[in-house]
């Protein structure tokens, strides 16, 4: 089947694709949440087609996806036993999911022709405001599908990458909306309010219920962010697209196996080019 990108995203009302005032319009609109609280949510983004397309792609991959399982706090970090035992970093939560590999998803697919479609990059770059903006050179994780389902957990932390772009594909029968605490960490850890977030005390916490097809831009960075537990059969699929700061970036091949269970040729040969080793 040949993919067109006008019957997957509803271009009529994002006309992502086309100078002119709507598409000035959106962007402002999404440069402006994203300068309030760090996200900015498109609804609607995919048409029905689109969602049924996309989860239909998930689907007949799924099995090839790999299964992680860990503990950890909100920074990724190692238990320091001379902190106070209720601090943040030495809270630790379990994370499992299935990242779904990009090499999983054709070039004539219905997810590439999505990621791929003329004048997507330069709106989600133009949107993030960012001046040095690439694409992902990773051939395992350009674009992947987050595959979760209940029992499953993806705790709070803050990203180690700047923004993150997601696509929301299907959700889980119930749970699963994604909470976060606009900018908790500023100019300070601000760690007595980090606390209570992960306490369920804080009054800071947005909750926010994406849909399929919603577009995401999420600046992760400074907001503790968590999906909600998951309930019920059905599965939640969320597409991730990365951008990088530099052209022609891989992962490093250790946190890519963690990842995704596997390196390729490209991630050796790279390994030990850059000291930055952006993924996540
Ligand atoms: O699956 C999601 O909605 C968000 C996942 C997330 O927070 C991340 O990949 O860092
Ligand atoms: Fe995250």
């Amino acid at each position: 089947m040949t993919f067109y990108a006008n019957d997957l995203i509803d271009l009529e009302r994002y006309p992502i694709h086309q100078s002119g005032p709507a598409r000035d319009a959106l962007i402002a609109q999404v440069q402006g949440d994203l300068a309030k609280d760090g996200c900015a949510v498109i609804k609607g983004f995919l048409t029905p087609k689109g969602i049924a397309e996309i989860a239909n792609e998930a689907d007949s991959v799924a099995h090839l996806g790999h299964r992680s399982f860990n503990r950890t706090n909100p920074y990724f970090t190692k238990d320091d036993p001379a902190l106070p035992g209720d601090d943040p970093r030495r809270q630790f939560f379990d994370r499992s999911n299935t990242f779904i590999a990009a090499d999983n998803f054709a070039n004539q697919g219905a997810l590439r022709c999505v990621h791929d479609c003329d004048g997507f990059d330069s709106f989600i770059q133009e949107c993030l405001q960012e001046n040095r903006f690439f694409r992902y050179a990773d051939p395992l994780a350009d674009v992947i599908v987050n595959m979760a389902e209940e029992g499953n957990g993806f705790p709070w932390h803050f990203d180690t990458n700047n923004f993150t772009v997601t696509l929301a594909i299907q959700n889980a029968e119930e749970g699963g909306a994604f909470e976060y605490a606009p900018a908790i960490r500023a100019e300070t850890e601000n760690f007595d309010e980090v606390q209570k977030v992960l306490e369920e005390r804080s009054d800071q916490v947005t909750v926010l219920n994406l849909e399929p097809g919603d577009l995401q831009l999420f600046r992760g960075r400074y907001s503790l962010h968590r999906v909600a537990p998951l309930k019920g059969a059905r599965r939640r699929y969320v597409a991730i697209f990365s951008y990088v700061e530099e052209p022609d970036m891989v992962g490093a091949p250790e946190r890519t196996k963690q990842l995704y269970g596997r390196v390729l040729p490209v991630h050796l040969e790279r390994a030990g080019q850059r000291a930055d080793a952006f993924i996540d």
